[in-house]
């Protein structure tokens, strides 16, 4: 039996004649950061987004807390999916232009059933005080809210999910170089305080290599070390 939060095995992502991700395997483990480095186009982003079942895998395994997912239908994968959270690189898109922060952090509460007027306020508050933001900022709209601010609030959504893992695809390369290390400081702030796995797709070598435990290199979607 395998201690691994995620294990996965020989996973293939095809679109149509494109082989994007070819025979992938690795393993992360809770507590642990493993980056996905390699050009653009390697298929970093479609093993990401086949881990987090966003798009299905033509086949392999991707084995989360000791459950192979790819077999499982939709209704059985959605108690499931707060436990794997994504933080996309564009930081506005992860958060609905019409609804203030407050909203968009309460939501996943709400659709999972934890949500209670009594308490839930206080919790979105706790949720953005712990990813650094002033809780008024809950009052705000995206728009309102500085790049980095912005990614800040979208941390807090996932957190509110109580995730395990964080699929993090280039979570710092839009933001202004000043405001990078802060946002990478708060992510590891969260994995030493929560025990969260990360794994971290990245084209900056030198975050990857501050950043993460592991590093899985690819090319033309292989893993070609790591
Ligand atoms: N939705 C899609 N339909 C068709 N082909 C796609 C699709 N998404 C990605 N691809 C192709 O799959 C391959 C891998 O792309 P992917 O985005 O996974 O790589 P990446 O390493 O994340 O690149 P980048 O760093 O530029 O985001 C590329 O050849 C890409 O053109």
């Amino acid at each position: 039996m395998s201690d691994a939060l995620l294990e996965v095995r020989d996973l293939v992502v095809r679109y149509g004649e494109v082989t994007a991700v070819d025979r992938v395997s690795f393993s992360l483990a809770a507590g642990e950061t493993l980056a996905l480095d390699g050009p653009s186009g390697c298929g970093k982003s479609s093993t990401a987004l086949a881990v987090l079942q966003l798009r299905r895998p033509s086949s392999g395994e991707v084995v989360f807390e000791g459950r192979e997912l790819t077999a499982l239908p939709e209704r059985e994968l959605r108690p499931l999916r707060p436990r794997m959270q994504p933080v996309f690189q564009d930081p506005y898109g992860s958060l609905s232009p019409r609804h203030r922060i407050r909203d968009a952090v309460a939501e996943p509460l709400k659709v999972q059933g934890r949500w209670s007027s009594t308490e839930g306020p206080a919790r979105v508050a706790e949720l953005l005080d712990r990813v650094g933001l002033d809780p008024s900022y809950g009052d705000r709209h995206p728009h309102e809210l500085s790049g980095g601010q912005c990614q800040r609030a979208g941390i807090a959504r996932a957190l509110a999910s109580e995730p395990r893992l964080l699929v993090l695809d280039e979570p710092v390369s839009s933001l202004d170089p000043s405001v990078r290390a802060g946002v990478l400081n708060l992510l590891a702030d969260l994995q030493d305080d929560l025990g969260l796995g990360y794994l971290f797709i990245c084209h900056d070598r030198a975050v990857v290599r501050h950043f993460a435990d592991r590093v899985v290199e690819m090319r033309d979607g292989r893993v070609i070390s790591g």
